[in-house]
């Protein structure tokens, strides 16, 4: 949201004006008056960028925060610093008025797919967040990768613009999402067909690989990353198969048939990951929608690389429970874990990449399973 503020007639700025100042100091029957009077809510000062929402967290008094959001206050206007007021109300502890600020960010999400349907691009992008190479899966798909050593030591890729498309500090979440959709499954032990949508650096792939997978279908559509599988050689590890483009053309028609033919008795996967690159929330909800089609319905576990929205604590929050909304209406029950990820706030990870996509010190990863009738 932008806090930049288009000029307003005088008595609507005065209205404006007057707003923000009740907000912060004034009692609830002054705020409804120039409510009545059609005070603008999406106002932002000048200043610090506050919106009459960022003065009443700062109160911390629940009661205003939710009048001003019954009013239309933006839940994720942001200051001159990028807070929303739900970082406000947070960095004072103040959970019910955080809580109203999520919620309504939430509501307002699923309004806004419901009434633009797929095509909806709401605030919440993967990894990325513009038109260049990072926030256009096809401009991507296109565009020139480079391999190399950060200076943290660790491996990552990046695009033709400097972006990370996958960068090593996301090892021991790799880790975490391997351990959590693999340890409880009746298949534990070796034998369950897993599905990997984005090869990246094949972090997640090794990790899938140690756990013996009977079969390890990896679909990646970038012509670098293809090579790099072949001429490492891991098309050729047992049991994998990869599959070649977009996995939007990989479930629909005879190639979702030629998909899931890799799982035992076509009755889909035990497992299935999917963390791609320049896609946004809709492209995810769209991935969502195929589950059914692609996952074993008995104990069939899904998990995918929660990155939606990670550069802000409420969006995060906001876009993690949209997610599970959305896995809800196809069917599919969330239990969320906490990781820690100190390592992602470490300056030296981000030097040299173009747009830092982590600003979070955790990390929420999802386990879902079909809800059994
Ligand atoms: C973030 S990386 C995956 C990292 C991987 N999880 C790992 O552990 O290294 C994203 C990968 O998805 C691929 N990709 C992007 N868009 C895709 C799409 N629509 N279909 C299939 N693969 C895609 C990219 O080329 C890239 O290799």
């Amino acid at each position: 949201m932008s806090t930049a503020a288009p000029d307003l007639p005088p008595e609507a700025l005065e209205l404006a004006q007057a707003l923000l100042h009740a907000s912060s100091t004034e009692p609830s029957f002054t705020i409804a008056a120039l409510l009545e009077r059609h005070a603008p809510t999406w106002y932002q000062d000048e200043d610090l960028g506050f919106s009459c929402l960022h003065h009443a967290a700062e109160r911390r008094e629940p009661a205003i925060v939710r009048q001003l959001l019954r009013a239309g206050a933006v839940w994720n206007a942001v200051d001159h610093w990028g807070r929303t007021a739900g970082e406000v109300a947070l960095s004072l502890g103040d959970k019910e008025s955080w809580e109203a600020i999520r919620n309504e960010g939430v509501r307002s999400e699923m309004l806004h797919h419901a009434l633009k349907g797929d095509a909806g691009n709401g605030v919440v992008t993967l990894r990325a967040e513009d038109s260049s190479s990072a926030g256009d899966n096809l401009a991507f798909l296109a565009s020139e990768l480079t391999w190399e050593t950060g200076a943290d030591g660790r491996e990552r890729v990046l695009d033709a613009d400097g972006n990370g498309v996958m960068m090593g500090w996301e090892e021991p979440l790799m880790r975490e999402h391997v351990r959590l959709m693999t340890a409880d499954h009746p298949k534990a032990g070796g034998g369950m067909s897993i599905l990997n949508v984005g090869y990246g650096l094949g972090i997640v792939d090794r990790l899938f690989q140690s756990t013996s997978p009977a079969s390890h279908t990896i679909i990646e559509a970038h012509p670098q990353v293809l090579k790099h599988i072949r001429d490492t050689g891991v098309d050729k590890l047992p049991g994998v198969r990869i599959l070649e483009g977009r996995w939007q053309d990989w479930v629909v028609g005879d190639k979702l048939g030629e998909l899931i033919a890799g799982t035992e008795d076509a009755m889909g996967f035990d497992a299935i990951f999917v963390d791609t690159f320049a896609e946004g929330y809709e492209d995810l909800k769209a991935f969502f929608e195929v589950l059914p089609d692609i996952l074993e319905a008995e104990a069939g576990v899904f998990s995918f690389w929660n990155g939606l929205g990670a550069t802000n604590p409420t969006i995060y929050a906001v876009s993690s429970s949209l997610a599970e909304l959305h896995l809800d209406d196809v069917g599919l029950d969330t239990v969320w874990h906490d990781v820690a990820i100190p390592e992602s706030l470490a300056s030296e990870v981000w030097k040299g990449v173009r747009r830092r996509y982590w600003e979070l010190p955790g990390y929420k990863l999802p386990v879902s399973k079909m809800r059994l009738m």
